[in-house]
């Protein structure tokens, strides 16, 4: 998210509202505020999700675990995970703490979930039970000796497996990973219009009413 290009991409805000999800997809709560923030999305994201799941084999749902983020929020978890990567690396100059901070935590001014484009999330199976995916959801860089990235070179042949399901589905429905994160997709936000060739991202950050 650091890529000078993904905020050098211009919004053409289309104005599609935030939709609560609850209902529609099954959430999990380990990112639950009393706002009710996490479990909201914009309309074209929510509907992908839908036509995703239905893409998945028999008996496997998506696990939404977190989409809008507000910007005060977004702004916390950055100065956090900088605040951890300086402390950790004390012979860093600002700009490289704030470059390998980008990586793992978008910068608030152009954060795809403060636009309710991205969405993190995962598998279960007919239980309801996580399917394994290598990491756990939110697993950063440091932690997880790297295997948060989608395409890792250490995961097993099943967590790759139990990836490529999720890719496909989602991929087919017009969503885009952040390759740092097996669990971040977004549709029309800026990193989403990098990645596609678009001119513009359809949404912007915004506050949740
Ligand atoms: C904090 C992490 N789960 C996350 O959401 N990262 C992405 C890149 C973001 O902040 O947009
Ligand atoms: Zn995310």
């Amino acid at each position: 998210m650091s890529d000078p290009r993904v905020a050098a991409i211009p919004v053409a805000e289309c104005g599609e509202p935030l939709i609560d999800v609850r209902g529609t997809l099954l959430v999990d709560d380990r990112r639950a505020d009393t706002a009710g923030s996490y479990a909201h999305l914009r309309r074209g994201v929510l509907d992908r999700l839908v036509h995703a799941q239905s893409l998945l084999p028999d008996g496997l749902r998506l696990l939404y675990v977190e989409g809008y983020r507000p910007p005060d929020l977004q702004r916390r978890y950055f100065e956090e995970y900088a605040g951890e990567l300086r402390a950790a690396n004390p012979a860093w100059p600002d700009d490289q703490v704030l470059e390998a901070a980008s990586r793992y935590v978008s910068p608030p001014e152009i954060a795809p979930h403060s636009a309710g484009a991205a969405v993190d999330l995962t598998l279960v199976d007919a239980d309801g039970t996580e399917l394994d995916m290598g990491t756990r959801v939110n697993a950063n860089p440091e932690e997880s000796n790297g295997a948060c990235y989608t395409d890792a070179a250490s995961i097993s042949p099943q967590v790759r497996t139990n990836r490529a399901l999720l890719t496909s589905a989602l991929s087919t429905a017009g969503l885009i990973n952040y390759g740092t994160e097996w669990w971040h997709w977004s549709y029309g936000d800026r990193y989403w219009a990098l990645m596609t060739n678009q001119p513009t991202a359809l949404y912007g950050p915004r506050a949740l009413r």
